[in-house]
């Protein structure tokens, strides 16, 4: 089994669990709904979506002192669009009650990230105070990725589909995808390179927004997305062990300014 095989093998039992525990919302009450996909349209220049990310299976712990509320504020004062919160436990070391505990403490649109598989996990994020779901075209059939997109517009979330190559690309604009994310992380072998985005790039049709995945750190490599279209970057393990988050949001903001 390679490592996405492995978690979506264990997200089934997580799933199941979970669902017989029943949704367990947070008490107290969740902010209105900020629209996610407008909030990454709304600046001139590449948009940063920052992520909240304490550890990754291939590069285990990244942060050993994560504290998720203090970066989403750094990355907020940085100038972050968005943020995106993982929220899975066994292999990032996440949890689904960060999504109500940032969104109390920040006013950006918040993203969950995990590995969606099932309508009660759409549900979950809603409770939880998500404005958008993650949702990953490797792990999802032509249909339920259909029914988890219309499941989660119903209740009001954006989706942000994630592809990694021509063949998921043509299957999630078939769906009807408005958003969708190229992840330059091959998530069967962890090898990164932006030019998965830069190669995928002229066949996502104008009218939808791009975002470029993973393996993006520096100023230089926001400024090449840039000249080829990009809307936005989703940033992790970069923004997660600088010094200072939030120079770090302002350094690849000012790469992508001009868009
Ligand atoms: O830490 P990085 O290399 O900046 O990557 C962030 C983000 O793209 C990555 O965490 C990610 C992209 N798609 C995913 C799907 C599941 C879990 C994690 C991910």
């Amino acid at each position: 089994m390679n490592i996405l095989e492995t978690i979506v093998a264990h997200k089934r039992e997580e799933v199941a669990a979970r669902r017989r525990a029943g949704l367990r919302p947070p008490e107290r009450e969740i902010a209105p709904h900020r629209p996610f996909r407008a909030a990454l349209l709304d600046e001139p220049g590449v948009s940063v979506i920052a992520e909240l990310k304490k550890a990754s299976p291939s590069k285990g712990v990244l942060a050993a002192d994560f504290r998720p509320l203090d970066l989403a504020r750094r990355y907020r004062a940085g100038g972050a669009a968005a943020i995106s919160v993982l929220t899975d436990e066994r292999f990032f070391q996440g949890r689904i009650e960060t999504l109500a505990a940032v969104r109390e403490v920040v006013d950006l649109p918040l993203l969950r990230k995990d590995f969606l598989i099932d309508h009660f996990q759409v549900d979950e994020a809603f409770a939880w105070g998500a404005d958008a779901v993650l949702l990953i075209a490797a792990i999802l059939d032509r249909v339920l990725l259909g029914e988890l997109l219309a499941h989660a517009r119903e209740a009001g979330l954006d989706c942000l589909v994630e592809v990694h190559d021509e063949r998921e690309l043509e299957e999630v604009l078939a769906a009807g995808a408005d958003l969708v994310g190229v992840n330059n992380r091959n998530l069967r072998d962890f090898t990164v390179s932006i030019e998965t985005t830069l190669r995928l790039r002229e066949r996502v049709p104008g009218e939808v927004p791009l975002v470029s995945e993973s393996g993006i750190s520096t100023p230089e490599d926001v400024a090449r997305l840039r000249a080829a279209g990009v809307t936005a970057v989703l940033v992790g393990e970069g923004l997660v062990t600088a010094p200072d988050p939030a120079e770090a949001v302002r350094a690849l903001r000012g790469a992508g300014a001009g868009r």
